[in-house]
């Protein structure tokens, strides 16, 4: 089955006063129908970037000029195709921020479901009630006249999540949707999201920093660096055999696996100035003179596990790792 979401090879570039910057080079990935897909990678290696050019409100200095985004066998990025977004919900990042503080929950959100969903507003109003239910808001009926000043943290990420699913998507893209929150809320709005996807058979994107995060939602995952993916596999696998020693490093910095902090030695590159070849090769322990040379291709390294580092050796990687 082909699946839902596709990007195909698809690079952005911005221009900047400091010329083009290639925040994404040869992106590919797929999310599965019903399938969930984590993207994580460190600040600044194109998350958002990938998300607004799925959602198609990339900033007006960006150009695609390489590369497909397929949705529901429709190439969003033609203007043909554009339409097809109607089915694409977005979680954003932060509750607080993601609110308009001067109309109740019910108002803004039936406000967004009368330009895209079919019904009456009555309809939309039941509909809302029962997804205020779905997402476990206390007294939805009274929740839809409240301001979002008058709920939690987690209650204000509920409703966006209730928002997002209001108008029927195949897909739901998430952008860090737990950051903003304490460990107990964050555990439980990830368990509320994992539920209803699978209920709805709806499929996922979920944009993270953090491979905890993802380890309780996503199927499948891909690593971002640099603005390309350095490893992309089931999330059972790259955790628990990561190939690229980017992933190894990534996963060493993560406080519930790492026996010691190491970090990673430098910083993302500026996307004004990414290195040559391999984009990690400046930072990576392992790097010989040819990473600089050429681009490394994507490698199988497992049952639908693909790594773009031709030295995807444990032997090799285990002094990275101390
Ligand atoms: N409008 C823009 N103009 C110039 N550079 C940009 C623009 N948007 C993003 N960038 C650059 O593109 C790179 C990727 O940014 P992006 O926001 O996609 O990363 P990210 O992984 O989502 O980071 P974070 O987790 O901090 O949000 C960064 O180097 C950023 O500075």
């Amino acid at each position: 089955m082909r699946p839902l979401l596709s990007v195909e090879n698809l690079a952005v570039r911005i221009r900047t006063d400091r010329g083009a910057a290639e925040i994404l080079d040869d992106v590919t990935l797929a999310v599965p129908r019903g399938g969930t897909l984590g993207v994580v990678g460190e600040s600044g290696c194109g998350k958002s970037t990938l998300l607004r050019a799925i959602l198609g409100i990339l900033p007006r200095n960006a150009q695609v000029p390489r590369g497909a985004i397929l949705f529901e066998d429709r190439d969003i990025l033609s203007d043909r195709g554009a339409s097809a977004r109607g089915r694409i919900g977005f979680i954003p990042q932060d509750p607080y921020l993601s609110l308009n503080p001067v109309f109740t929950a019910g108002a803004q959100i039936l406000e967004g479901m009368r330009r895209h969903a079919p019904g009456s507003r009555r309809d939309h109003r039941a509909k809302l009630v029962d997804l205020f239910r779905a997402v476990q808001l206390p007294d939805p009926e009274a929740a839809l006249a409240k301001y979002p000043h008058q709920f939690s943290g987690g209650q204000r990420q509920r409703l966006l999540i209730a928002a997002a699913l209001a108008c029927d998507p195949a897909l739901v893209v998430a952008d860090e949707p737990t950051t903003a929150l304490d460990v107990t809320t964050q555990r439980e709005i990830l368990g509320l999201l994992r539920r209803l996807t699978a209920e709805r058979g709806l499929s996922l994107l979920f944009v993270t920093h953090d491979f905890g995060v993802l380890a309780a939602v996503c199927d499948r995952v891909a690593v971002l660096y640099a603005g390309r993916v350095a490893e992309t596999g089931p999330t059972r696998a790259v955790l628990d055999d990561p190939r690229h020693p980017y992933t190894r490093l990534l996963l060493g910095c993560h406080p519930d696996r790492a026996t010691d902090l190491l970090g990673i030695p430098g910083t993302v590159p500026a996307a004004t100035a990414q290195p040559p070849g391999c984009r990690f090769h400046p930072r990576c322990p392992i790097a010989r003179a040819g990473c600089a040379a050429g681009v490394p291709e994507m490698q199988p390294a497992g049952p639908g596990h693909a790594v773009a580092c031709p030295f995807q050796s444990d032997i090799l990687l285990e002094p990275a790792l101390g």
